[in-house]
């Protein structure tokens, strides 16, 4: 259903900006069948409140700790292969760089 062509324009291509455009809009506890990223019914994630508190907590210190990078010589690889859920073809590697030392100082 998330990938059904009639809900989504090209459902297949990654543009987290359809999101975007109805912020706000989007529902995703189990009552909008085009879109379940936690499941729904007696089986919904109960995961949900502790995920939307902690999710943009968890992926801003990331991205403000630390430069991510690929390793030397490597090229991106976003490719899939097909399963139960979406796997990568070629496991990511991604190698984080701290911005600060130990005692807050930027490095
Ligand atoms: C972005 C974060 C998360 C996503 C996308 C997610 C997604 C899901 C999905 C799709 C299911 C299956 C629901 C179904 O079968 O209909 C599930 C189940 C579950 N999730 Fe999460 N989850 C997230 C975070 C969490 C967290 C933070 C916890 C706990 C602290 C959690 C605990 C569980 C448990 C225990 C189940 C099994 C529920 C059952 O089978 O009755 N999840 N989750």
């Amino acid at each position: 259903m998330q990938r059904d062509p009639e809900a989504w324009d090209n459902p297949l291509e990654f543009q987290p900006e359809r999101f975007m455009r109805d912020a706000g809009k989007v529902e995703y506890k189990g009552n909008n069948y085009n879109f379940l990223p936690f499941g729904s019914g007696r089986r919904i994630c109960p995961g949900i409140s502790l995920a939307e508190k902690m999710i943009l907590y968890v992926v801003s210190t990331l991205l403000h700790s630390f430069e991510w990078n690929i390793p030397h010589g490597t090229t991106l690889d976003l490719s899939e292969k097909f399963g139960l859920v979406p796997k990568m073809q070629e496991p990511l590697i991604a190698v984080p760089i701290a911005k600060y030392s130990s005692s807050g100082h930027y490095l």
